[in-house]
């Protein structure tokens, strides 16, 4: 569904350049419900708003199903927001209407597609629990049922990638539960592509894969040991029994080491590195040693 290979961005203001992806991979499989993490500033939401055609690649290639997200025209890049893609945001007041109705929400971005279609709007605030409170208007709802707000109506083109940028930021524990479980639900059922970005670490048991990105390039993956392990069973287990832990190794063979392996260990610009048969033993320079 996703392939991105050495995708770069770069900002440029004046005088200043900013690299926020130097080079990023990344592969999303069709029907798969994963999430990127990373601290704040490593190029997240960049690659979220390249894969959403918010924003264009600097270079690298970045596809996404049929489409070629550099080299796509700004006419298809509409028909592509349009048609393949829906979007969730942390801060939701960007796509609602305070003073409409929930139900109104959701058909305000169909209306726009000449798509109208009430019962598929009912349908869909149904499907996020809000089946009761669709006639009420935003700013009758709690900050969590505006969240759910916002996911229906990201539902409203009928996407085939759903891609939310920190959707559970501003909600309580509970609400993030709930969020999570509609997510989950969307993705097992509809078959939706689902990327999840985050820096909440306690997400990560509710997906299959979790990929962290560290300065603008993909370093380590976490991949669920038991897909089929369901959720509740999940919860009462550690994260580190859930996931595990790979380094992303790229085409030419380059891996990220952890800054904090290396401070320990007192590494700068050089290493020694030695394959004894089965491991591959990285270590301060010989000549540093002693
Ligand atoms: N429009 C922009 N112009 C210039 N620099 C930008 C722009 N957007 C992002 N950056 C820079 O690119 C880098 C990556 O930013 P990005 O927002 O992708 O990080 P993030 O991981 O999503 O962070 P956060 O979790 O804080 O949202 C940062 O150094 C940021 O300052």
């Amino acid at each position: 569904m996703i392939t991105c290979e050495g995708l770069v961005k770069i900002y440029k203001s004046d005088e200043l350049e900013v690299v926020a992806l130097q080079g990023l991979n990344l592969h999303v499989s069709e029907g798969e419900m994963m999430a990127i993490i990373g601290n704040s500033g490593s190029g997240k939401s960049t690659l979220l708003n390249i894969l959403g055609g918010l924003d264009r690649p600097s270079a690298g290639s970045v596809g996404v199903g049929p489409w070629d997200l550099l080299k796509i025209s700004d006419e298809q890049l509409v028909s592509y927001k349009r048609d393949t893609v829906g979007f969730i945001w942390q801060n939701n007041a960007r796509n609602l209407l305070p003073y409409l109705t929930a139900l109104e929400n959701v058909e305000m971005p169909m209306m726009f597609s000449s798509k109208l279609d009430r019962a598929y709007a009912k349908q869909l605030l149904e499907w996020v629990g809000l089946k009761d409170r669709m006639h009420n208007k935003l700013h009758q709802l709690s900050g969590g049922e505006q969240q759910r707000v916002a996911i229906a109506i990201s539902l409203s083109n009928r996407p085939k990638l759903l891609l939310a940028d920190e959707p559970t930021g501003s909600v309580d524990t509970r609400t993030s539960d709930l969020i999570m479980d509609i997510f989950r639900r969307l993705n097992r059922e509809l078959g939706i592509t689902i990327v999840i970005v985050t820096h909440d670490l306690s997400l990560a048991s509710k997906v299959d894969r979790v990929v962290a990105i560290r300065d603008g390039l993909t370093s380590t993956e976490f991949i669920k040991r038991n897909p089929n392990l369901d959720d509740d069973f999940e919860a009462g287990a550690s994260q580190g029994n859930v996931h595990e832990e790979y380094v992303v190794v790229d085409r030419v063979g380059r891996l990220q080491i952890p800054k904090a392996y290396l401070s320990a260990l007192q590494i700068t610009d050089k290493a020694s590195m030695e394959f004894d048969g089965e491991r591959i033993i990285i270590s301060p320079p010989k000549s540093l040693e002693g």
